[in-house]
């Protein structure tokens, strides 16, 4: 049984690591990446045979033949010394690759450190790293490892040295910007909520998800750490005699080259050919894997406009009706320094989400949903900015408690379902692995335990053959199943609120249902409260038990789910509502729509957000923002002229649903 497991597991990772080496196969296949591919092996071949073939020959003084010309003895003539050129133009193959190799090594290691650091230091010391990086990043490499190779002084080491710190800006510069792209994928937020440290994090998630890119960019730096290397040997601040690479003997043949051009032509060739060989196929392998290269960033420059309008905040209701809420949210902002100065996509927004219960969070793109959930989930990074007069979680205040306290709490109370299914999981992990990453990191358990766990959890979210699934990788999963399996990863620790934000998009209607159905399980059999978001208020109101809508980073209305169609007052819940094409909507006219576009967070109007769009504004909605309104019933409307609803206004509703609609009448 255990040989099985461990047959499937080895299966599962040769099956990965097989689709690794089928892309890197594929940079082979093309004309370049060939080429190049088969020179680099030439040169690698003739790193470890030449000097044992060719070692003696090569530095075998013959005082009779010095300084010759190319003869049929000696294909490209001798040295001062007679020693054959050919052969040590040959051997030096070994000493100049090492070097090219080590320099490279050294360059990328210091490099990824200095690039990773900022994202594992405190704030300030991150901030310092990356501003030394970015002054260091400003200087010619040449020059860099120019003025190192005076420092460290004249010999090999000194020159491996200098190539070395002179290429770790790039490359700090390069793991920066990478571990950027990385550190927002989905996956790394759900190891976050999970309470995963920075280091691990870094580690773990992060580092083995940049590494593809940092390997075609180090096979590329390899050929200009070469040419400098040859350089550096060249002007004799390199490689010492009697050792000699080619620099070396590039600058032993050059006194020469008018009378016997070969001793100069050849090592120079090497280093050309060599060093192309290396940018060719670094430059292949990130055509087919559509990577980047290494590049200059350029700044914009930043226009200022003016702030939008201060609003006050609107108050929570409902949250403090007898029993503590899990999530208590008041006055909660969060803001960005943009381009045009600070923008606030969520201005002040207040709710709560009591044990058990599921709130919808419903509105159309850009509203301030997601960043909602993330600001409520602690995944908003510097720059960004949260804010809020309360954001308490079980009790706890998000905003000032210690990091490592909060990953505690977060990691075993709280859980998060991302959009896109596919984006989810670290895709170099398999899937109970990940699972089991959290068990170990709050409740100690050890690896075996942990992943056991994990096999259990997976079947508890109805993924079949959890043993065998939890051994797999996230791409061998379906979309569904992943979903099942992140939702499993919050039921790792003991969730009292599960956020949602947009978990059935990306999948088709009947595992839509099958996600909802297990996320409304879950819920009842763990007693958790969910924070829907959706775009769909039919999924909101069919799955949730209260309905926040937001529109332009404000909560405009409040209500119970139950009679959501018939009770909604404001006019832009309405014109959601009806936007909703269903059995009766008549197909003979085009479907309804809400005229005009919700603002960006810099292009906020004064007074009410939707007013713009809304037939029902008057001049009091362009003026002043309106404060939200409780009608009862935990319904509370942000509106200076809410619909009053009467059976006419559910009809006039109903017959505009096929045209443009746009609030109700009065
Ligand atoms: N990191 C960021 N920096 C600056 N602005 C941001 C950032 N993230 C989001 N925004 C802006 O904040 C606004 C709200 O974004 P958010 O993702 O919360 O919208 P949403 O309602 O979830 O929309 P969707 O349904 O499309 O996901 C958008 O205008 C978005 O461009």
């Amino acid at each position: 049984m255990a040989n099985a497991k461990a047959n499937a597991q080895a299966d599962t990772k040769a099956r990965t690591s097989t689709k690794r080496g089928a892309r890197w196969i594929a940079v082979a296949r093309t004309p370049v990446g060939a080429c190049a591919g088969v020179l680099l092996l030439v040169v690698a071949a003739l790193a470890i045979l030449a000097p044992i073939l060719w070692g003696d020959k090569a530095s075998a003084v013959d005082t009779g033949a010095i300084l010759q010309g190319p003869s049929d003895t000696h294909l490209l003539g001798t040295d001062s010394l007679g020693r054959d050129v050919f052969y040590r133009v040959l051997v030096a193959t070994r000493l100049s690759l090492l070097l090219a190799v080590t320099a490279t090594a050294i360059g990328v290691s210091l490099g990824v450190v200095l690039g990773a650091a900022p994202s594992v230091l405190p704030r300030r010391a991150g901030r310092l790293v990356t501003a030394g990086v970015n002054v260091a990043v400003a200087f010619p490499g040449l020059l860099l490892a120019l003025f190192f190779a005076v420092i460290f002084g004249v010999g090999t080491t000194g020159a491996v040295a200098a190539i070395g710190l002179a290429m770790a800006p790039s490359f700090a510069r390069l793991t920066q910007t990478l571990a950027a792209g990385v550190a927002g994928k989905d996956y790394v937020a759900a190891a976050r909520v999970a309470g995963v440290g920075r280091m691990r994090l870094l580690v773990r998630h992060i580092l083995p998800n940049v590494a593809e890119p940092l390997a075609v960019n180090a096979t590329i730096a390899a050929g200009t750490s070469l040419l400098a290397f040859a350089g550096l040997s060249f002007l004799g601040l390199g490689v010492q005699a009697p050792d000699y690479d080619w620099g070396r003997l590039l600058g032993e043949g050059l006194d020469r080259i008018y009378m016997t051009p070969g001793p100069a032509l050849a090592p120079c060739a090497a280093v050309v050919i060599t060093g192309l060989a290396f940018n060719l196929f670094g430059e292949a392998a990130a055509a087919v894997l559509g990577l980047r290269t290494l590049s200059p960033r350029i700044g914009g420059a930043s226009r200022r406009v003016p702030p939008p309008p201060t609003q006050k905040p609107d108050t929570v209701t409902d949250a403090r009706d007898g029993n503590e809420p899990v999530l208590a949210v008041e006055n909660l902002r969060v803001a960005f320094p943009g381009r045009s100065g600070r923008t606030t996509p969520v201005r002040g927004i207040s709710f709560s989400v009591r044990a058990g219960e599921a709130v919808g969070v419903v509105g159309e793109s850009g509203s301030g949903k997601s960043l909602t959930a993330m600001a409520v989930s602690r995944l908003i990074e510097s720059p960004g900015r949260v804010t809020a007069d309360r954001l308490d979680f079980t009790g706890t205040p998000l905003l000032h408690t210690p990091e490592r306290e909060l990953r505690a709490l977060l990691g075993t109370s709280l859980a998060m379902v991302f959009q896109d299914p596919m984006t989810s999981f670290n895709p170099v992990k398999s899937v109970g692995r990940q699972l089991a990453e959290v068990a170990e990191q709050h409740r100690d358990l050890p690896r075996r335990a942990a992943f056991a766990r994990a096999v259990d959890r997976l079947r508890a979210v109805w993924v079949p053959a959890p043993g065998r699934r939890a051994r797999q990788y996230p791409h061998e999963f379906s979309g569904g199943m992943r979903q099942r399996a992140m939702i499993g990863m919050g039921l790792m620790g003991e969730p009292k609120l599960i956020v949602a934000d947009e978990p059935t998009t990306a999948l088709d209607v009947t595992v839509q249902r099958q996600v909802l159905r297990l996320l409304a399980e879950v819920r009842a059999n763990a007693d958790a409260a969910v924070l829907l978001i959706s775009h769909d208020v039919t999924v909101i109101a069919q799955n949730c038990d209260r309905v926040l809508v937001m529109y332009a980073g404000r909560i405009v209305e409040e209500l119970p789910a139950e009679g959501l169609y018939d009770n909604a007052r404001h006019p832009y819940t309405r014109a959601l509502l009806a936007a909703v094409p269903d059995l009766d909507t008549d197909l003979d006219r085009p479907l309804a729509t809400i005229p005009g576009r919700p603002p960006t967070p810099d292009r906020v109007p004064a007074g009410c957000a939707f007013a713009p769009r809304c037939p029902r504004a008057e001049e009091r909605c362009r003026e002043t923002d309106p404060e939200p309104v409780t009608q009862g019933n935990g319904h509370r409307v942000a509106c200076w002229n809410p619909v009053t609803i009467t059976e006419e206004t559910a009809l006039a509703d109903e017959a505009r649903a096929g045209g443009t609609v746009a609030g109700g009448t009065a």
